[in-house]
C-alpha cells in the first residue's frame, strides 16, 4: 500500500470571513471546528501515515489548548504557518517523513470532503505522480477592462476550477517548493506544473466548497448532511469550545 502524508494549511488570516471570534478553520460547523471535519476525512485512512497542520504563530497557543485531545489522539503534528499559503505548505513539507511516497495538501477550510473523492485523487496520483480534484467551469466568463466594460467572453471548454486535495509524489513536491523562489502560487499544482510535470485533474464536486465568507458555513452545514460520515467516527458532539476560545 502506498504511503501518504497529509498537510492541512490552516494559517491564513481569514480576512474575507470577517468574524471577530473565529478564524474560519476554527469556527464551529455542525458540532465541531471546520478543520476537524477536514482532518477526520484523512485520519481514518490506513494509507495516511502522517498528518501535519500549519497554524499561524499567533494562533498556536489557543490552538494547542483547544484541540489538545484531537492532536494527541490522532497524532497530528502542528507546525508554524507563513505569510502566504505556499509558505505554510513549504514549512509543513520540511516535516514530512521520508517514508511517505506521496504528499497530499488539503485546505483546512474545505470541510465537505467525501472519502470517494479522496480515493479517486489518491489513486490517480499513484498512477501518474500528480493529481488534483477540480470541477469544470460552468459559468459564462467575461473579461472586463478597468472601466467595467466587457472586452471578451472567455471560452470555458478547457477551464477547470482547482480544489484540494492536491496529491503529488513527495520528491516532485519537494523539488517544486525548492524552486518556488518568490512565485505567488495560489495552489500547489502550479508549482509542480512549473517543473514541466503533468498534473492530472480528477473530477471533484461543487459540494467540496472552501469556506471563504461566513455564509459559506451555512452552506457547508447543509452539504455535510448529505455526505456520508467519515468511517469510525462517533456522533457529532455539541460544540464545547466556544467560551474557552472567546
Ligand atoms: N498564509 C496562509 C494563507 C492561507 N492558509 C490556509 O490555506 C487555506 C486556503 O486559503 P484561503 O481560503 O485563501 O484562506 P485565507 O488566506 O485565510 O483567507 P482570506 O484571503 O480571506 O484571508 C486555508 O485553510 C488557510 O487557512 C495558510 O495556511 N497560510
Ligand atoms: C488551493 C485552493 O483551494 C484552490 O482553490 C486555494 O486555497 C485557493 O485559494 P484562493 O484564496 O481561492 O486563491
Amino acid at each position: 500500500m502506498a504511503r501518504f502524508a497529509v498537510i492541512l494549511p490552516a494559517a491564513g488570516a481569514s480576512s474575507r470571513f470577517q468574524d471577530k471570534h473565529y478564524k474560519k478553520p476554527f469556527a464551529p460547523l455542525a458540532g465541531r471546528a471546520v478543520w476537524l471535519h477536514s482532518l477526520h476525512r484523512f485520519s481514518q485512512r490506513e494509507d495516511v501515515i502522517q498528518i501535519i497542520v500549519a497554524v499561524a504563530p499567533d494562533d498556536r497557543e489557543d490552538f494547542l489548548s483547544r484541540f489538545s485531545a484531537d492532536i494527541t489522539l490522532l497524532g497530528v503534528q502542528v507546525v508554524e504557518g507563513g505569510r502566504e499559503r505556499a509558505d505554510s505548505v513549504h514549512n509543513a513539507l520540511r516535516h514530512v517523513k521520508s517514508d511517505a511516497e506521496f504528499v497530499c495538501v488539503h485546505d483546512a477550510a474545505r470541510p465537505c470532503l467525501s472519502e470517494l473523492w479522496i480515493d479517486a485523487v489518491f489513486q490517480k496520483a499513484q498512477q501518474t505522480g500528480a493529481a488534483i480534484l477540480a470541477v469544470p467551469v460552468t459559468a459564462t466568463l467575461k473579461r472586463v477592462d478597468q472601466s467595467g466594460v466587457i472586452v471578451a467572453t472567455q471560452p470555458r471548454e478547457e477551464l477547470w476550477e482547482a480544489q484540494t486535495p492536491q496529491v503529488f509524489r513527495r520528491d516532485w513536491l519537494l523539488e517544486a517548493y525548492e524552486k518556488r523562489g518568490g512565485f505567488p502560487a495560489t495552489d500547489d499544482a502550479q508549482l509542480v506544473e512549473r517543473l514541466g510535470k503533468k498534473v492530472h485533474v480528477v473530477p471533484g464536486s461543487s459540494l467540496n466548497i472552501k469556506i471563504t465568507t461566513r455564509d459559506d458555513l451555512k452552506l457547508a452545514e447543509e452539504i455535510l448532511k448529505v455526505l456520508p460520515k467519515p468511517k469510525g467516527l462517533g456522533p457529532i458532539h455539541p460544540f464545547a469550545g466556544d467560551d474557552l476560545w472567546r
